[in-house]
């Protein structure tokens, strides 16, 4: 090499060294942005795999989401043709409205006709008539991403992510790390879903469907927590079969049983799917009639009343036989907010156990209300 050329290149050497250093830089720059969204993904999915019920999974992804991944909206739709989403929703305690975000849909072809068959993520502005149904009309985003999740070659139901930011989601951008967020809820919903339906089993009474005990005595303490917190009564029924050691005597065992199963059945014809009944023990009941004040619980106890007196029981066989009903019922109202939730649930259920005591006690087949102690009249009557 010529001198003048070893000149020219020496002269060249600091400014290359500086523009390969910067290039360094903006490399590194890039890569710890990257290790970073990496990271917040990764929390999410750990996240997501270490709930442990389908309202905690709820909790994170409708609510923390957006925090997380900074988005304005992020919904959840699940597909649930059989409603048992739905009815699972009721049983845990989770009325209709307290998720906006969690949309369950009879069937998937509102999925076909915006993704196609290929059940690929789909990524662009939103558009009222195709994309509407996947997030809320008051608050549109401008761009989104609908991330549908499958589950054994079935689709389950998508995630939804929504930006007012227009330029956030555009068709052909990378969806590597949304559809694996989108893949790992999936499998948590499984989870949760699978999770939730074993609870249900062990808080079902076999011989009537109903609720057993355990499963009464959970939903007591919410259902006063609740009342407590946005200060709407709540009231109790402890209902019990009059005679009933007379109808097995009489017609046996399976007949029992066949009574025992039309009284819930009936019982629960007269409530509302908010409400919570429970085979309390052998032949009795109880009921939590939720934002409900006395006189609405003394007209429904007194309509189920009605339902079991009025009409004669099938058997095992061909006989026919009457039954009646025994009901207590109390009402917590007013209740303070610095009251021991457990205390005030103990004294709810007491007063309903007193009632129905006090019907008995009256001859049967009647409706005993038991005040407060601190009410005047301590007990009303009803036949
Ligand atoms: N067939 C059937 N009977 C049951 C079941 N659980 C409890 N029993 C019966 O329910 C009856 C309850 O009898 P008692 O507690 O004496 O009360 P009762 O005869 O209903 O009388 P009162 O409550 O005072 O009106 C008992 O004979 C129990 O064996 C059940 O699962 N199936």
């Amino acid at each position: 090499m010529s001198d003048d050329l070893l000149n020219l290149r020496n002269r060249h050497l600091p400014t290359e060294n500086q523009e390969l250093q910067q290039q360094l830089e903006t490399l590194v720059a890039q890569a710890r942005l990257n290790e970073q969204v990496m990271r917040r993904f990764q929390d999410a999915e750990l996240r997501m795999l270490g709930v442990s019920s389908f309202k905690e999974l709820l909790q994170y992804v409708l609510q923390e989401m957006k925090e997380t991944f900074d988005l304005d909206v992020v919904t959840l739709a699940v597909i649930d043709p059989e409603y048992e989403v739905r009815r699972m929703l009721i049983d845990i305690g989770i009325p209709a409205n307290e998720y906006p975000g969690l949309m369950c849909l009879d069937n998937p072809s509102r999925f076909h006709r915006l993704c196609g068959t290929s059940l690929a993520p789909v990524l662009g502005q939103y558009n009222v008539a195709s994309r509407a149904p996947f997030f809320p009309r008051d608050t549109p985003p401008a761009s989104i991403a609908i991330l549908p999740m499958v589950r054994q070659k079935k689709l389950i139901g998508s995630l939804n992510l929504g930006s007012r930011n227009e330029a956030r989601f555009a068709p052909g951008m990378a969806t590597d790390f949304i559809g694996r967020l989108a893949a790992i809820l999936g499998v948590c919903l499984e989870n949760v879903t699978n999770s939730e339906r074993l609870k249900h089993l062990g808080l079902t009474d076999p011989l009537t469907g109903v609720h057993n005990r355990r499963y009464f005595d959970q939903r007591l303490q919410e259902e006063v927590s609740r009342a407590q917190r946005q200060r709407f009564p709540l009231s109790c029924l402890f209902l019990d079969i009059d005679h009933f050691k007379q109808v097995n005597d009489q017609y046996g065992h399976q007949t029992g049983d066949c009574v025992l199963r039309e009284v819930a059945w009936r019982i629960k014809g007269q409530l509302r799917s908010i409400d919570v009944l429970g085979r309390y023990g052998g032949e009795e009941f109880a009921v939590l009639l939720v934002q409900t004040d006395m006189a609405s619980a003394l007209t429904i106890a007194e309509r189920i009343r009605h339902s079991i007196a009025e009409q004669r029981f099938k058997g095992e066989g061909d006989e026919t036989l009457a039954a009646t009903l025994s009901i207590g019922v109390a009402t917590l109202h007013d209740c303070n907010r610095t009251q021991n939730a457990e205390t005030l649930a103990q004294q709810l259920v007491a007063r309903a156990d007193q009632g129905l005591y006090r019907a008995k006690q009256g001859g049967r087949n009647c409706v005993m209300v038991v005040m407060p102690e601190s009410d005047k009249a301590s007990s009303v009557e009803v036949r």
